[in-house]
């Protein structure tokens, strides 16, 4: 690892104020020759994490976030790309700069929280402070050690072995180590991983909770889309090394850029789209195999909102529902006639799949409507809560 540590010559560069992490054009290969595009595990990633906020990184396997991690923490090294870290340059490719991960303001907690099981609690907590950017000795180190202990509720366990604690205790042991070495920002590749749902599902409230409290920035890294919405300011969703979207979890959710963001966070209903043309107030008519949808969000530009293909995106509990005798549509109702294949009864409400022309639409009903499988319904989109997705 040492001998693509080296350089860090350039002095000081100015990183905008307010903001912990900035990455820009970040692109790394793991190939020797790699001249070609396909070959690149991440290519143009650039992102901000300002201070103080929660960022994931979020994605299906494989598609750079670890790389991403990695390269900002510099245990790899990108070659293209600039990070820049607590208002210093800590990687330029295009000048050869390379700070060592030691060097740069960051403390990691990884998957399995990296605590060391032959030293005590208290061990743990001081192992930065003794070893880390800015080494302190004798009693101070004890003094810090145990007040962060307290503030994350383990000091009567100082002096247990670290692997006498539980699974959340260990995650606390981790943030106030990686605390000690006061660090800028924390970066944290799927701490939860190895925990069951319920644990997990506690232990990432009490992590944010820990990140609110000590106002510091993260970059979270998870493949589990729940986790990001429930954890973050701030989601960055990757997809074949490349960011498809950054924005909000809300926003994420009610606005996806694609059709590969809708599909990865929460479930969507995506129509095939054959043709679009202007809809009345900025919206998008696109014609579907089950007929026109008119569609009130778009992400295209009003002069990208006509041509071909794309996606009706509509979430399960947008769409509304009723038996088909319950009366004729009513004019202006773009009502979509369909036949109900199977109905779960999720207790407060009905998961029905609906089989209309080619398409299988997913939709949540009242608990009473009482559709069983094989039942005609009709259902209807509603404009404001529907996208049109170019892609
Ligand atoms: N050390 C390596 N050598 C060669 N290829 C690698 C290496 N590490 C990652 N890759 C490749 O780079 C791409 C991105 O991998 P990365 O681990 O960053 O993805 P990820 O999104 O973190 O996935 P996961 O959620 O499975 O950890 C993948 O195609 C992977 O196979």
């Amino acid at each position: 690892m040492t001998e693509n540590m080296t350089e860090n010559v350039a002095g000081p560069a100015k990183a905008a104020p307010g903001r912990s992490i900035v990455v820009d054009g970040l692109r790394k290969s793991y190939e020797r020759n790699a001249g070609d595009a396909a070959a690149y595990a991440i290519d143009g990633v650039s992102f901000d994490v300002p201070e103080g906020q929660f960022v994931t990184l979020l994605g299906p396997s494989g598609c750079g976030k670890t790389t991403t991690l990695r390269c900002v923490a510099g245990l790899e090294r990108a070659q293209g790309g600039r990070i820049e870290m607590a208002g210093q340059i800590v990687f330029d490719a295009s000048q050869g700069r390379h700070v060592r991960p030691e060097d740069r303001p960051i403390a990691m907690v990884p998957q399995s929280y990296g605590i060391w099981p032959h030293m005590t609690v208290l061990d743990n907590a001081a192992f930065p402070m003794r070893h880390g950017r800015n080494r302190r000795r004798g009693e101070e180190v004890r003094r810090r050690a145990m007040e962060m202990l307290e503030q994350v509720g383990l000091q009567s366990m100082a002096d247990r072995w670290a692997t006498q604690l539980s699974g959340g205790q260990q995650q606390r042991l981790a943030f106030a180590r990686a605390l000690l070495g006061d660090p800028e920002v924390l970066l944290l590749d799927e701490p939860l991983s190895n925990l069951d749902a319920k644990l997990r599902a506690k232990l990432r409230q009490e992590l944010r909770s820990f990140q609110e409290k000590f106002e510091i920035a993260a970059l979270y890294v998870t493949h589990d889309q729940s986790e990001a919405l429930a954890l973050s300011d701030t989601v960055i969703v990757m997809n074949q090394g490349r960011i498809e979207q950054i924005d909000g979890p809300e926003r994420l959710y009610d606005h996806p850029r694609s059709s590969f963001v809708a599909d990865f966070i929460g479930s969507a209903n995506l129509l095939p789209v054959e043709h679009t043309s202007p809809g009345p107030d900025g919206s998008v008519l696109a014609k579907t195999g089950v007929g026109a949808v008119l569609c009130g969000r778009s992400p295209a530009a009003p002069d990208d909102r006509s041509g071909n293909g794309g996606f009706v995106c509509v979430r399960p509990e947008n769409v509304r529902v009723r038996a088909a005798d319950e009366g004729t549509p009513q004019a202006g109702d773009d009502e979509i006639l369909g036949r109900v294949e199977t109905s779960e009864f999720l207790g407060d409400r009905l998961e029905l799949v609906v089989r209309a022309g080619d398409v299988a639409i997913t939709a949540f009903a009242r608990a009473d409507l009482g559709s069983r499988p094989g039942d005609d319904v009709s259902l209807a989109f509603d404009p404001a809560s529907t996208s049109y997705l170019a892609s």
